[in-house]
């Protein structure tokens, strides 16, 4: 037993806290932050490449889909999830959930094409847009 009187407004012993916050979660919010911002730029970037390759499909009359390019992703993400102690299961899913996103701009650049919108030359890669 401590031999100091209990002060019962003093914190209970502990991390630090900031507002009521530990202070460490606070720092790997912070962290968390870092890292979903840079999730929504590669994405972003993802994107731009995932569009032109749209443009240039729907040019040379390729389908939207690709299911062997398909297969060969799954198979070489699954891997390198398992080695950075990622569930592979997840990985797939989080792949097919872009992707399928991708399929819908590649349908809607097609429809575009279709509709004569989209000529046979293409306009220049606008890293910008
Ligand atoms: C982008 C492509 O089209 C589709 C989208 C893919 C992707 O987002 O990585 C991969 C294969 C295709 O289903 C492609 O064929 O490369």
């Amino acid at each position: 037993m401590p031999d100091t009187p209990h002060d019962p407004a003093a914190r209970p012993a502990g991390p630090p806290v900031t507002d009521g916050m530990p202070q460490e979660i606070l720092e790997l919010r912070a962290s968390i932050d870092n890292i979903d911002a840079a999730l929504v730029h590669l994405l972003a970037e993802r994107f731009k490449m995932t569009r032109r390759v749209g443009e240039l499909k729907a040019v040379g009359g390729l389908p939207p889909g690709d299911p062997s390019r398909d297969r060969q992703q799954v198979d070489r993400l699954k891997g390198l999830a398992e080695s950075a102690g990622l569930d592979p299961e997840f990985t797939e899913q989080f792949r097919n959930f872009i992707v399928s996103e991708v399929i819908r701009h590649h349908e809607r650049i097609a429809a575009e094409h279709a509709a004569g919108r989209l000529k046979g030359e293409l306009p220049p890669l606008d890293t910008y847009a």
